[in-house]
């Protein structure tokens, strides 16, 4: 028998939960399936385990630099991988039971577990369930690239999830991939004691970024013992009494690193070849993700693409607006998502925090480019901490006279850059900023000073 409701949302991951919590709210009958665990990626095996361990590495990075402070500690800084763990998974439990608790008690809501596949357009099997709506959502999500490297089957690969499990300390963690993932496990791993190389394909790492940003990066993992190899085009793996061998060079006589544990963190794909697309008229691009328009409306009406899934963003704050720009709406608001402003940040300590055009991008875009720059160094808040690396940069339309992008690799970079991603999606013209009165000392103090320094780029 099938069963009907007026709304299905797929994968309770950033978008999913609150989308259906709405519509259950608006009287709506809904059911929410949830393939795994409640919360998805970023949940459990993305932002808050990672940011959760993140923290720990801080502490022991900075107990390692009590002395600069004229803090003395009455022996060596020693890392308890269990309490580490523990300490995630408290977090990460907390944060899932508390959705389940939300979702299990909203009224209209009927949470189903289990693999939702497509049998029509508007069907749904979830194991022996067959459920239709008028209305339905995907929230799929997407999981890491497994490369086809030759000798891939020969090793134990680990990935984003799978290092969240780790018993030990590695003893030398190899990174294959020099983005996001890969560059937080890799500081990270370094400060709990593993020696780690990262590998990269690319000529620099973050290679969206402007390349100050490359540059920093590698300068702040390299001053912590991190072996970075560029260039990496032939990559293979085998496996030694040592531990699994990665391949780096096929042209400089064939260098090989062995390590004792490998992450792959080289993107990630989409969770659509699961779902029997090809039983719908939902369209998706080569690599997979759903294509919708600027309203997220997928080429099947009454069907939307939200989060990760639909390729236009890979952040739990694009997802979470992704379900606002939907639900509102549905009520009747006219929002696109083409209306809003990159932005996000890179945990590694310091944090790289990023809104709108990266100088590159703005000539590429035929921007006439002012820039305004500032090392960390000169900024006051910075120097007091101690943590002074890095630098602040704004990027300014010199005909609009409008503020256009930043980067403000540093200290704080993730909170203060917020003063840059407002005034971008506010339009704001650059002089407005400046001659606003920033509290002392911060970071974001020296956002209108160095829009008083602006130079042509
Ligand atoms: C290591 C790591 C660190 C990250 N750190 C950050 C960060 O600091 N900040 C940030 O903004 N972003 C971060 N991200 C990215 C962030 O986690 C994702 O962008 C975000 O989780 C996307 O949310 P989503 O709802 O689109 O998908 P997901 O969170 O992936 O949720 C999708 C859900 O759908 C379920 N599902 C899939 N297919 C089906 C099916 N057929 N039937 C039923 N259920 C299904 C899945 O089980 C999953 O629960 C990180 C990612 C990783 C991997
Ligand atoms: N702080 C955050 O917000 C955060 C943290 C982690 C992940 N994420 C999200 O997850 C997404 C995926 O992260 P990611 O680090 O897996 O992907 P990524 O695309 O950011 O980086 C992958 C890196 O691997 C390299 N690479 C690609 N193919 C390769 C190959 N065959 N061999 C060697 N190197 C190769 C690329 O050149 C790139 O530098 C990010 O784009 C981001 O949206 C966000």
């Amino acid at each position: 028998m099938t069963e009907r409701f007026d709304a299905i949302v797929v994968g309770a991951g950033q978008a999913g939960p609150s989308l259906a919590a709405r519509l259950a709210g608006q009287g709506q009958k809904v059911a929410l399936i949830e393939r795994k665990l409640l919360g998805g990626t970023c949940v459990n095996t993305g932002c808050t385990p990672t940011k959760t361990m993140v923290a720990s590495a801080y502490v022991a990075h900075m107990a390692r630099r009590a002395a600069d402070y004229g803090v003395t500690l009455s022996g060596p800084v020693s890392i308890d991988m269990a309490a580490v763990m523990g300490r995630k998974d408290g977090i990460v439990q907390a944060s899932r039971s508390g959705l389940n608790d939300w979702l299990t008690g909203t009224e209209n809501l009927t949470l189903i577990e289990g693999h939702a596949r497509f049998i029509a357009d508007h069907t749904i099997a979830v194991g022996e369930r067959t459920l239709e709506a008028p209305r339905i959502f995907l929230n799929v999500g997407g999981r890491a690239v497994i490369p086809d490297y030759p000798g891939i089957d020969d090793i134990d690969i680990l990935t984003n999830s799978s290092i969240l499990a780790l018993a030990e300390v590695p003893r030398h963690l190899v990174v294959v991939g020099g983005g996001y993932i890969g560059l937080e496990f890799a500081q990270m791993f370094a400060r709990f004691g593993s020696k780690v190389t990262v590998v990269e394909r690319g000529d620099r790492l973050l290679k969206r970024e402007d390349e100050d940003a490359s540059q920093t990066v590698a300068e702040i993992l390299r001053a912590e013992g991190i072996d970075i190899r560029l260039n990496a085009d032939c990559i293979a793996f085998s496996r030694s009494e040592d531990g699994p061998v990665v391949k780096v060079d096929c042209t400089a006589g064939a260098p090989e690193i062995t390590g004792s544990h490998v992450l792959v963190a080289i993107g990630r794909q989409p969770n659509t070849d699961d779902l029997g697309l090809d039983k719908t008229g939902i369209a998706t691009n080569d690599r997979g993700y759903i294509i919708t328009n600027e309203r997220l409306e997928t080429s099947v009406e009454g069907i939307w693409a939200v989060g990760d899934c639909n390729g236009r963003g890979a952040f739990t704050h694009t997802a979470y607006n992704d379900y606002e720009i939907v639900a509102d709406n549905l009520e009747g608001a006219d929002r696109s998502v083409e209306m809003r402003t990159d932005a996000y940040a890179l945990y590694t300590d310091p944090p790289l925090g990023r809104a709108g055009l990266t100088v590159a991008e703005a000539k590429k875009r035929d921007h006439r480019v002012l820039v305004g720059q500032r090392p960390m160094t000169r900024v006051a808040r910075a120097k007091e901490k101690g943590e002074s690396v890095g630098y602040m940069k704004v990027v300014v339309d010199a005909d609009s006279n409008r503020i256009i992008g930043g980067a403000i690799f540093g200290v704080g970079g993730d909170e203060a850059i917020h003063v840059l991603l407002d005034a971008i999606q506010c339009g704001m013209a650059y002089a407005d900023l400046k001659n606003t009165m920033h509290i002392h000392p911060t970071v974001s103090e020296l956002i209108p000073t160095i829009l008083g320094e602006l130079k042509e780029a």
